[in-house]
């Protein structure tokens, strides 16, 4: 079967100006090659944006909807805390989402995704798994210099260092290395913080797939507990929850630590633009939309 002659839809959004290009694929009738997402991704001769969000219509799994999300470079990862979040804006602006009150299937499991009042979108992140004791655990070398970091993971890997300041990681035009690598088998995100008051912090990232960003929802959760560990505070221990301020170069994000081990994160989504993909200029890249591929079954690695 042959590619797509039909206009694509598509919409344009940003979380904290993490930004992404949204596929609306209700049906689950595209595949998306990694050629094509990184032709979708390109700030100079495509739309633009750190990643792609796939949306898909699901039976079972808990919930209704898929988000399909892809790095820059066209590599798959498991979750993204700004992306779900103008996933679930996308829903809502479509008439697509029911309630208040969304859960959301990702490869990371699924993520409840609530409306506020005040039009700040909150994630169900579910816990941060680290290794115990308040210490590092990896390293995170720019160059000559290297920093003691942690492991965290949020479904996706994190390295998180706290630096002196944010600009002691340099331009970040390349992935910062990390030793033990076999701590990474598929790459990390790594987050460069400081504090800027009580349980505030700000954060640099470098994220795998896409480079240095604007924003990282599951990076400023991964250094709300880096930071609560190393400032003694574990609410699943202590029974009170934990909360920080985590300002990125986009916005600012709001994270808590609940005494269930719960992560949530509250911050923006915003639709900016949609409008349609001329389908011989995306094809260019290899097939990227073969409509042959229709299934009700979600190929979590679909690509
Ligand atoms: N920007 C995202 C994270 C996207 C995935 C990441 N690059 C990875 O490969 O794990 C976020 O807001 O969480």
């Amino acid at each position: 079967m042959g590619t797509s002659e039909q206009p694509v839809p598509f919409l344009k959004g940003h979380g904290t100006e993490n930004d992404f290009v949204i596929i609306p694929d209700l049906d689950d009738r595209l595949s998306l090659s990694p050629a094509a997402v990184a032709r979708l991704c390109d700030r100079w001769s495509g739309i633009g944006g750190d990643g792609v969000l796939r949306v898909v219509r699901q039976s079972g799994g808990g919930a209704e909807w898929f988000m399909d999300y892809r790095n820059a470079d066209g590599s798959i990862a498991e979750m993204c805390g700004n992306g779900v979040r103008v996933f679930a804006r996308y829903l809502q602006r479509a008439g697509l989402a029911k309630g208040d009150d969304l859960p959301v299937a990702t490869r990371a499991g699924v993520r409840r995704v609530r409306f506020e009042d005040d039009g700040d979108i909150t994630v169900g992140m579910g816990p941060a798994g680290l290794p115990a004791g308040p210490g590092p655990s990896v390293t995170v070398t720019v160059g000559e210099r290297s920093w003691p970091a942690r492991h965290v993971d949020m479904g996706n890997p994190h390295a998180v260092a706290f630096v002196d300041r944010l600009s002691d990681a340099g331009p970040l035009l390349t992935a910062p290395g990390v030793r033990p690598s076999e701590t990474y088998p598929r790459g990390t995100n790594v987050e460069f913080v400081v504090d800027r008051g009580p349980r505030h912090l700000a954060l640099r990232v470098h994220e795998r797939g896409s480079g240095e960003t604007r924003s990282c929802g599951t990076g400023a959760c991964a250094v709300m507990v880096a930071a609560a560990r190393r400032d003694g505070l574990d609410p699943a221990a202590d029974g009170r929850a934990a909360a920080y301020t985590v300002d990125v170069p986009g916005g600012r994000l709001h994270v808590a630590e609940a005494p269930d081990g719960t992560v949530t994160l509250t911050g923006p989504a915003v639709i900016v633009a949609e409008g349609t993909i001329d389908p011989h200029w995306l094809n260019l890249a290899g097939h990227p939309m073969d409509f042959s591929h229709v299934s009700q079954n979600i190929s979590h690695s679909n690509g």
